[in-house]
């Protein structure tokens, strides 16, 4: 990317979208197009069209999505398969109508099979049954990586797809019950220990496995494999290690200073028992990640406690 490009960082003020600014701007890139929800619903496609065709950007990064956690996928399962087919059609084919260089669309691990072997490699995807409280989602999401593949083989467009692992950072959704599980343990034990609460309700079993990946790792990632990655298979991002949720309730209560007790509420769902990223693509192409979980979570408390007004609303 030439770093007087134009760049459209779709979704710039979520969690990667923002890391994804960040992360640009430290590189030296400062001709950026940004429009909110509000300014421009990227489910419109006409909208979408004139947005395009106006800004022209050189390069996109396809970070705007309906997200959510495990309630919010299984809650609101028309709008997670309409609003993210919606939103990448519509910017994917804009992108190649007005002739974007190269694009990059962000998937998740939740494409995979529920019962997949592990670590899950690349070549696992349509191998199997989707986890049924995400499979809209999961569904919207391979569509995309589809759209990408066909546009690179019909039309010969620069489009790659990665698959990063459950992230977490700076900017996160810390709602109670849409947002996704480390940023609603840190909001959980924290209003508990000042509170004074004895108990603090966590859901499922505990036993299912989790990945975590920094968003300014997974930012990092994007932006190397913008400039190092030009083949029609997607990428897995991710750190390459798990552990179970049961463990991360223990290292966040730890780094909360939360002494209370954790309640498993098992009529919540489990998910998926585990899905840990094969990273062997990634590290052949050159990438590794930084941040560990232990030192991501303390960065991550102490940036909700510097935005709790906005953030624990
Ligand atoms: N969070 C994770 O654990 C995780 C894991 C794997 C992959 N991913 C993927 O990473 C991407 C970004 O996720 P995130 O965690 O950063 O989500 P996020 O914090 O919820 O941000 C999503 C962004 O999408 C924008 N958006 C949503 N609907 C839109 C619409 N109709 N029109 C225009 N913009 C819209 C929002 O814009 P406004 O702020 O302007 O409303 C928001 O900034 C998604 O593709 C997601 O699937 C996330
Ligand atoms: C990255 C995303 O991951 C999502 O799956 P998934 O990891 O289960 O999503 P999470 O919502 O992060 O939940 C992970 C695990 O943490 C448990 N958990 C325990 N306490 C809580 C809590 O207070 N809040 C939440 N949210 N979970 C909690 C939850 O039952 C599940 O086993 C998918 O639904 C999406 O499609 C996407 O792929």
């Amino acid at each position: 990317m030439e770093k007087n490009a134009t760049i459209y960082i779709a979704g710039h003020r979520g969690m990667v979208g923002s890391a994804l600014h960040r992360k640009l701007l430290a590189e030296g890139f400062s001709r950026f197009v940004f429009r909110t929800s509000s300014e421009l619903d990227l489910r419109d496609q006409v909208a979408v069209r004139d947005f395009f065709a106006t800004e022209r950007p050189d390069y996109v990064f396809l970070a705007a999505a309906k997200v959510g956690g495990i309630v919010a996928n299984n809650t609101y399962r028309a709008e997670f398969l309409y609003d993210n087919l919606q939103i990448q059609n519509n910017v994917i084919d804009s992108a190649y109508r007005t002739g974007v260089k190269k694009l990059l669309f962000l998937g998740s691990s939740c494409i995979y099979p529920k019962m997949a072997p592990q670590p899950l490699r690349e070549d696992y995807l349509l191998t199997g049954t989707l986890e049924p409280t995400n499979e809209p989602y999961a569904i919207a999401k391979i569509a995309g990586i589809k759209l990408c593949e066909a546009y690179r083989s019909q039309y010969g467009c620069d489009f790659i797809s990665v698959m990063p692992t459950n992230l977490y950072g700076p900017n996160d959704n810390y709602d109670l019950t849409n947002s996704h599980v480390l940023p609603a343990m840190i909001r959980k034990f924290h209003e508990a220990r000042v509170e004074g609460k004895p108990r603090v309700e966590l859901w499922g079993t505990g036993t299912p496995r989790r990945e975590f990946m920094h968003a300014d790792d997974l930012a990092d990632a994007c932006y190397y494999l913008m400039q190092h990655y030009s083949e029609p298979g997607f990428v897995n991002i991710g750190v390459g290690d798990d552990v179970s949720i049961r463990t991360l309730a223990e290292l966040i209560r730890g780094v909360v200073g939360y002494e209370g007790e954790v309640h498993w509420n098992t009529d919540k769902p489990d998910g998926t028992p585990r899905k840990l990223m094969d990273v062997t693509k990634l590290h052949a192409l050159g990438w590794k990640h930084r941040v560990e979980l232990d030192e991501g979570i303390r960065r991550t408390y102490q940036d909700f406690l510097e935005k709790i007004a906005t953030y624990a609303v």
